[in-house]
């Protein structure tokens, strides 16, 4: 991609941030401290946030997208107090490393798509507009959608279509993209979304039945689930005492790893019953800050991308550092 076509794309489409003043209340509990918003986008919650930060303050935005890091190169010049790193978010060690931050006061991550990705047809994300086959976040990295589908196994894809998208139907529809790619490769949206629908048997009332497969083989193609496994790990590495880790997340399959994950630290170290400890060494450096929240109704009405947001977040207390007086 030229960053001509980045340079148009970053200001053509726009995006709505859910949870905006929500998410960023939690966040920031430090005006000078540091502060990763792994998940770029436009740039919405970076700028609520950088407006709570004063003059000592900083902000590392990543994105995997280059029209988003385009975005992020000029606010970078805009503001001092801001930087970006083009990766993934399962990259935070070697992000922080470039800013020479070993801890950070707080990390966001607004996960999925956003609005222009959906929105630009030559991203292919969507089945609502004909493109390209595309669906990569990072247009810089393969393989696309189109190329994957062009070979892979059809155990692979009825898997895929399966695990990540939840889809009842994965194996006919698997069996009829390659039945389809032995005549035509399957290079655009459109056919992908007209396959669907002529594999499923059974349609869902106010959902289009290619739904779940765009969701799957998108999960897939930009290894979502992988990154926020080693993201979320990264993220808590690198929190400071009384930072805070803030998600939100947009179906069941990210909400629920989010939620373990969280659970998990918040629990604290599992020990056996009966073996002797003092409640330091019970206790855990992680405490669940309020419950799950989701967006009121009236940002639903609003935009409609918040109807599936659920939003976490997890502090670092470290009682047992504190007390060892290590911290
Ligand atoms: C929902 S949007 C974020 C919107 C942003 N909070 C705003 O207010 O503009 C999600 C963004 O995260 C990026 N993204 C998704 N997974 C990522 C990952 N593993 N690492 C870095 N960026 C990622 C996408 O490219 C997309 O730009």
């Amino acid at each position: 991609m030229t960053s001509d076509r980045s340079q148009e794309a970053g200001a053509a489409y726009a995006h709505r941030s859910v949870l905006l003043d929500s998410a960023v209340d939690y966040l920031v509990n430090d005006p000078d401290g540091h502060y990763v918003d792994g998940t770029f986008g436009r740039g919405g919650h970076s700028r609520l946030i950088l407006g709570r930060l004063g003059q000592a303050g900083g902000l590392l935005g990543i994105d995997k997208d280059p029209e988003a890091i385009t975005v992020a190169k000029n606010l970078e010049t805009e503001d001092a107090r801001f930087h970006c790193f083009h990766g993934s978010f399962a990259e935070l060690e070697r992000a922080l490393e470039s800013r020479s931050w070993p801890l950070v006061n707080g990390v966001l991550l607004d996960l999925g798509v956003s609005s222009p990705q959906l929105d630009d047809a030559s991203r292919g994300f969507s089945f609502m507009r004909d493109g390209p086959l595309d669906m990569r976040m990072n247009t810089e990295q393969s393989p696309s959608a189109a190329e994957w589908l062009a070979t892979a196994e059809e155990a692979d894809i009825a898997n895929v279509i399966f695990r990540y998208g939840e889809e009842r139907f994965s194996r006919r529809i698997a069996r009829l993209i390659v039945e389809r790619r032995q005549e035509a490769p399957v290079e655009t949206t459109r056919q992908l979304a007209e396959l669907v629908s002529e594999a499923v048997p059974k349609k869902e009332k106010h959902k289009h039945p290619a739904t779940r497969t765009f969701q799957a083989i998108r999960i897939f193609i930009n290894r979502e689930l992988e990154d926020l496994e080693v993201g979320l790990r990264a993220a808590v590495d690198h929190l400071a005492p009384g930072g805070r880790l803030v998600v939100i997340s947009f179906h069941s399959l990210e909400d629920r790893l989010v939620k373990r994950f969280m659970r998990d630290l918040a629990r604290g170290p599992q020990l056996p019953k009966g073996v002797p400890v003092t409640a330091e060494q019970d206790a855990s450096d992680f405490r669940l800050v309020g419950k799950a929240s989701k967006a009121a109704a009236e940002e639903v009405s609003d935009n409609v991308r918040a109807r599936s947001a659920v939003m976490r977040v997890l502090e670092r207390t470290d009682i047992r550092k504190n007390s060892q007086g290590s911290a």
